[in-house]
């Protein structure tokens, strides 16, 4: 592949004029990419026209404001506000996600975490019963239908959640060296220093010596003998147990998976009938018709029949997401969605969570398969090491856009705020590289629920994520711009956008190395300036610029006798290449090349190519 500029300088110029609308002559920068496309240069009459007519649409919003916001548009009044206030670049991009429990469950709490911004409103079916969860979303859409808000409603499924829990309505200190049983078996209360796993075999393939990690390590066990299906443990890391702790085990550093087979969905309250909601609201049809649904599901999926039926519910309430806990493969999320579109619900749209390694790995499936992904660190971080969780929640959230599933990331963002006003400047870093790395959504889980700043909170979401959203513009202008421009002459500033172009494609296309021909070595220089990921092999007669390129980030300076013949240079220096295993079958370079116009060659003659090395 080739692309070249070539031509004299005085048609070079008056073609980069037309390409570029956004070229500040004044102030030498231009305000768009030079995209290699657009190197190909040709007249610009008609792009300024087209630009004209942007600006005029964007006017022509403004001056019949008062007519748009009369609600033809369907506005909420959040976001009418919003644009009234602060105008088109100042809306929030990022939606915020609050979780709805007892602390902000009143029709006044929930006007007001709308009239804060909540986006979307998150039911966690782990807690609490349906009658208390069919009355926040009744309340929720009062409010849309009353006070013209527009929040979404979410159910979080419990899924299969390994949990211990010890019995006492708050936390237990675990001691240093103090002995703990942790036991599958069930019983009513407490025991002391007794703690109660919430599945039958959590014991099982667990070794004497193996760490037992309690919600991501708030405290740590050694397993010091196996009674029967019965741990029983030495604390080696003191810390606090709280009422349905996460619980993980550890042997040689690593996770010890595997020792149950879990499904996605729980199986909890299996063949009970515990699940009817007795509620005035519900006519007969409508609890049977749960019943109905969750059975139908339970018999297609194996009884998982609590989050089958908190999922009937979910349908018969008109919910907008379900959010599936524990998804271990593309497979589970396909089958609640044919089961939603059976029920004639596919409007509801299905996000898997991530929380466990096997989602991790099968990453990519689920994301395809879901209608978008929930990061959800609290969990993820009992099975993976804390510090992996800021690269795996980059990761996840750089797959979802690739793929362009939105993507929520969840969990103690603000989690100091349960119990204090201001959140740590930590946790405020923590929401903006969320902000910045372009996920959709933020989410509030605790800080709300239960905590007694949750207003507050989300004050803090959306003033970060507002901050955030705009230094990414400016971030990302400058990136557009690459860098600032240094060339003073046009052939200069060419020079200069040909290499930022080089770059990208080079990164994009991952190719193996970048070679440039260069008489004085800047061509090569703005090439390290831009930091590709392959290194640069700059080839030049001038042994001065050989030297001198010695101080350049990624350069690596060639000596080599060139000739005005660019077409020779390049197989020439490639064959030498080849020849001294530099480089090798296969490989593939990106070569730009510059000559500088002499008498006997006056036109300036630039060019990109990709070369497969053959
Ligand atoms: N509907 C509710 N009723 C009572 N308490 C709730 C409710 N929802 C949440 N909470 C409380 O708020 C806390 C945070 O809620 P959240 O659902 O985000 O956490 P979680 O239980 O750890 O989530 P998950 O179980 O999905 O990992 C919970 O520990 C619980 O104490
Ligand atoms: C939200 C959630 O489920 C988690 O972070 O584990």
């Amino acid at each position: 592949m080739a692309m070249a500029v070539m031509g004299d300088l005085s048609v070079i110029s008056s073609q980069v004029i037309g390409k570029n609308p956004g070229f500040d002559f004044k102030n030498g920068v231009f305000g768009s990419s030079v995209s290699p496309p657009r190197v190909h240069l040709s007249g610009g009459r008609k792009l300024k026209l087209k630009v004209k007519i942007g600006v005029q649409a964007v006017m022509q919003v403004g001056l019949e404001e008062s007519k748009v916001l009369e609600g033809s548009l369907g506005f909420d009044v959040v976001s009418e506000r919003e644009l009234r206030e602060k105008g088109f670049l100042g809306m929030r991009k990022t939606k915020l996600v609050c979780t709805i429990g007892p602390a902000c469950c009143s029709l006044e709490d929930l006007e007001e975490l709308a009239l804060g911004g909540m986006n979307v409103a998150r039911l966690n079916m782990c807690h609490n019963s349906r009658e208390w969860h069919m009355d926040v979303i009744r309340k929720i859409k009062k409010l849309n239908e009353e006070k013209g808000f527009c929040v979404s409603v979410m159910i979080d499924t419990e899924g299969c959640q390994r949990v211990v829990d010890h019995g006492a309505p708050s936390s237990l200190k675990a001691e240093d060296g103090s002995i703990w049983f942790f036991t599958p078996e069930n019983f009513e209360g407490s025991r002391p220093f007794t703690v109660q796993a919430n599945f039958e075999g959590f014991s099982e393939g667990i070794k004497v010596g193996d760490g037992l990690v309690i919600d991501g390590g708030m405290a740590t066990f050694e397993v010091v003998e196996k009674i029967g299906t019965d741990l029983r443990c030495k604390c080696t890391d003191p810390g606090l147990l709280l009422p349905r702790a996460k619980l993980s085990f550890w042997r040689d550093g690593k996770l010890v998976e595997e020792n149950y087979e879990l499904p996605t969905l729980s199986a909890k309250y299996r063949l009970t009938w515990g699940i009817r909601i007795h509620h005035p609201a519900y006519s007969k049809d409508q609890e049977s018709s749960f019943l109905r649904a969750s059975c139908l599901a339970s018999m297609m999926s194996g009884d998982h029949l609590k989050d089958w039926a908190d999922i009937g519910f979910g349908v018969s309430e008109g919910v907008d997401f379900i959010a599936m806990s524990f998804v271990k493969d593309a497979d589970a999320v396909k089958h609640l969605k044919n089961y939603l579109s059976t029920k004639s619900s596919k409007s509801i749209k299905v996000l898997a969570k991530i929380e466990s390694l096997e989602s991790l790995q099968k990453l990519e499936e689920i994301v395809e398969a879901s209608d978008g992904i929930m990061v959800a660190r609290g969990d993820l971080g009992v099975e993976i090491p804390l510090e992996h969780i800021p690269t795996v929640q980059e990761k996840i959230t750089t797959v979802c856009r690739q793929l362009n599933k939105p993507v929520i990331i969840a969990s103690q963002l603000l989690e100091s705020m349960i119990e204090y006003p201001t959140p740590t400047r930590a946790e405020v870093a923590d929401v903006s590289e969320a902000v910045r790395q372009y996920a959709d959504a933020l989410m509030l889980s605790g800080e709300s629920a239960i905590g007694s700043f949750g207003q507050k909170a989300l004050s803090v979401l959306r003033m970060t994520s507002s901050r955030m959203e705009i230094w990414g513009r400016e971030e990302s202008r400058q990136r557009c711009l690459h860098h600032r421009q240094l060339g003073t002459s046009l052939a200069d500033q060419i020079a200069e956008q040909i290499c930022n172009c080089a770059v990208e494609m080079a990164n994009n296309l991952g190719v193996d190395a970048i070679f440039v021909y260069t008489k004085h070595g800047q061509m090569a220089s703005y090439l390290s300036r831009n930091r590709p990921n392959p290194p640069i092999f700059a080839f030049t007669n001038e042994n001065s610029t050989r030297m001198a390129l010695n101080l350049q980030w990624g350069v690596t300076p060639l000596l080599v006798d060139l000739s005005d013949d660019m077409e020779a240079n390049i197989k020439e220096t490639i064959d030498l290449a080849k020849a001294k295993g530099m480089v090798k079958q296969g490989d593939s370079v990106l070569v730009v090349s510059d000559v500088i116009p002499t008498r006997a060659t006056p036109t300036v003659y630039q060019s990109i190519q990709v070369k497969t090395i053959d």
